[in-house]
C-alpha cells in the first residue's frame, strides 16, 4: 500500500489536507504528430495507478475496435477523448488532464502538433511551468521540434524535458539517444530555457516513464515521473507585489474593499503600498477573505484589501510597493501571437487587456514576423492566423507592465476585437522601456486616428446614455 492509501484508510481528513497543500505543476506536452504524446500521458496515468477499472475495460474494448496498436490496449485512447479525433487519428484541441502523485498535483496540457494549431499550443504554453517535448527516436530533431521549442521559449517556459520516445523501436540504442541530445543542445542554445533535461523512454512499453528501464541501464538519470516530481519552479516566480483590482466592493459607507488576486509577491497588514496609476501612497488596513481576516496573503490568493486612506483606486488599478514599481507604458514593443483568421493590421483599433484593465490601442508598426520553422525574422505588412511577430503598440492610457521573462502575469496582454469581443491575439513584452512612451504621446496619436461615422455616432450615444461607463470623447482625443 502507498503512503496515501494508508492515509486514506486511517485518516481521510489528514489525507485531504495533505492533498490540498501539495504544490501544483503545470506541464505542456508537445511533439510532432504521432510522436506518442497521448500514449505517454496514458502511460503516466496507468503506471501511477490513476485509471479506474471501468476506464480500463472501455479502453480495451476500443483498442480492439479501432485496432490502433498491436498491444492489447492502446493507452492513447485514454487521452484522445474526442470521437472525431479518434476517427481521424489526430489530436485537435488542447486537452487538460489532471493527476497527482505523493509529491505533487499535475495539470497536463496536451496540445496538437500541426502548424495550424500554433495558437492552441501558445494558449496551452502560456500557463505552464514545464514542457515535455517528445522526439521520435527514429526521426530525431524535426522542424516541429524546433517550432514547439521556440513557442515554449517565447511563452516563457523555463524548464524543458526532452523525452526521446520510441527507444524500443531503435533497440534501446544509446548512440541514437546521444546523437539526438547533442543535436538538440546545439539548436536550443539560442532559446531562453534555463533548465533542459533529456530522458530516453518508451511510452508504449513503459521504459523510464514511471518505472526505471531494464533495457537502458546505460542511462544514469531519473525517470520522467521522477523529474516531474522533483523539478523546482519556485525560483521562476517574481516576488514583487502585484495586486490588480478586479472589483471595488462598497456595500455600505463604512466599507471600501478592493478585490483581486495577487499576481505575485505577498502583502501584509500594515504594508505601505502605492496605487497605480494615481501614484498615491497608503497602507494596508486589513486583508479580508470569505473565511475571515488574514495577516498576510501570497501570490495566487484571491482577497479583498482595505486601505488606511481614502485614495482614488478603481477597477484595473494596481497596488505595488513604493520602490518596486512596474513600467507604466502607453507605447511599447511586444511579441504577438495572432489567433484569428482576420489578420492583424497596422492602425486598426483593438481593445488591449491586461488582467482587468482594458484600454484601446493599435499596432503602429509590425517590426517583423518570425518564420516559426526556421526562426528567421521576415518583414511583414500584417500578421496572419498562427503567426508570431513583433509589433509596436500605442494605447490610450498607460498600462502597468513588467518584463514577461520576469513576471508572466503582468508582462502579457490580450488583444480583443472591439466589435465582436473575440480575443484575436496575445502579446508579451520582452524589454519594457519608458523611452518609447516619452518619445510619442499615444493619446495624441490616437486623436489623429480617423474614426468612421458609425464609431463617432456610437461614441456620442454611449457618452449620452451611459455616462457612468466613463467613455472618452473620441473627437477630443
Ligand atoms: N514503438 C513505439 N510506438 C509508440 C510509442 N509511443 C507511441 N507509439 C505509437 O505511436 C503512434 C502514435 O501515438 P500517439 O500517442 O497517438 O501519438 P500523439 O503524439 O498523441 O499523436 P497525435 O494525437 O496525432 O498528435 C501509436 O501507434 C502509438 O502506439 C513507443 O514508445 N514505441
Amino acid at each position: 500500500m502507498t503512503t496515501s492509501s494508508n492515509l486514506i484508510a486511517s485518516d481521510i481528513e489528514e489525507y485531504l489536507k495533505v492533498h490540498e497543500n501539495k504544490d501544483m505543476l503545470r506541464v505542456l506536452t508537445c511533439g510532432s504528430v504521432d510522436d506518442g504524446k497521448s500514449t505517454l500521458i496514458g502511460r503516466l496515468l496507468f503506471d501511477s495507478k490513476m485509471i479506474f477499472e471501468d476506464q480500463m475495460a472501455a479502453i480495451e474494448k476500443d483498442s480492439k475496435r479501432f485496432n490502433t496498436t498491436d498491444e492489447s490496449f492502446d493507452l492513447a485512447l485514454l487521452v484522445d477523448g474526442l470521437q472525431s479525433e479518434r476517427e481521424q487519428g489526430i489530436t485537435i484541441d488542447v486537452a487538460y488532464r489532471y493527476f497527482t502523485t505523493e509529491q505533487r498535483k499535475f495539470i497536463i496540457a496536451d496540445t496538437p502538433g500541426h502548424e495550424q494549431y500554433t495558437r492552441n499550443m501558445a494558449t496551452g504554453a502560456s500557463t505552464c511551468d514545464l514542457a515535455i517535448i517528445l522526439i521520435d527516436a527514429r526521426h530525431g530533431v524535426q522542424v516541429q521540434t524546433r517550432r514547439h521549442s521556440f513557442i515554449c521559449s517565447q511563452l516563457g517556459i523555463k524548464h524543458v524535458i526532452i523525452a526521446i520516445n520510441k527507444m524500443d523501436a531503435v533497440d534501446y540504442d544509446q548512440a541514437v539517444y546521444q546523437k539526438i541530445k547533442k543535436e538538440y543542445r546545439e539548436f536550443a542554445k539560442d532559446l531562453s530555457f534555463s533548465d533542459v533535461r533529456f530522458v530516453p523512454i518508451s511510452a508504449l512499453k513503459g521504459d523510464n516513464v514511471v518505472n526505471e528501464s531494464a533495457n537502458m541501464s546505460w542511462y544514469p538519470g531519473s525517470t520522467l515521473l521522477k523529474l516531474l516530481n522533483t523539478v523546482s519552479v519556485e525560483q521562476d516566480k517574481s516576488d514583487s507585489l502585484r495586486f490588480q483590482v478586479q472589483y471595488v466592493n462598497r456595500p455600505n459607507l463604512d466599507f471600501r474593499g478592493f478585490c483581486g488576486t495577487l499576481a505575485s509577491g505577498e502583502v501584509r497588514v500594515g504594508d505601505t503600498v502605492v496605487a497605480l496609476p494615481s501614484n498615491k501612497e497608503t497602507r494596508i488596513k486589513s486583508i479580508v477573505t470569505f473565511d475571515g481576516e488574514l495577516e498576510k496573503a501570497s501570490a495566487g490568493e484571491a482577497v479583498t484589501l482595505t486601505l488606511e486612506d481614502e485614495i482614488d483606486v478603481s477597477r484595473g488599478d494596481m497596488l505595488v510597493r513604493p520602490h518596486d514599481k512596474p513600467f507604466s507604458l502607453s507605447n511599447f514593443e511586444a511579441d504577438v501571437v495572432w489567433m484569428t483568421e482576420e489578420p492583424l493590421c497596422v492602425d486598426r483599433e483593438y481593445a488591449i487587456k491586461v488582467g482587468s484593465k482594458s484600454v484601446y490601442g493599435y499596432a503602429d508598426a509590425i517590426n517583423y514576423r518570425v518564420d516559426v520553422n526556421t526562426l528567421e525574422k521576415q518583414a511583414a505588412g500584417q500578421l496572419e492566423l498562427n503567426e508570431i511577430g513583433n509589433c509596436n503598440f500605442a494605447v490610450t492610457a498607460p498600462i502597468q507592465f513588467d518584463a514577461y521573462g520576469i513576471n508572466r502575469a503582468t508582462g502579457a496582454f490580450i488583444i480583443i476585437d472591439r466589435l465582436t469581443n473575440v480575443t484575436v491575439g496575445a502579446g508579451m513584452i520582452r524589454n519594457p522601456t519608458e523611452a518609447l512612451s516619452s518619445k510619442s504621446d499615444s493619446s495624441n496619436q490616437l486623436a489623429k486616428h480617423s474614426y468612421s461615422e458609425f464609431e463617432l455616432e456610437m461614441n456620442a450615444l454611449v457618452r449620452k446614455h451611459f455616462p457612468h461607463w466613463g467613455a472618452k470623447d473620441i473627437t477630443k482625443g
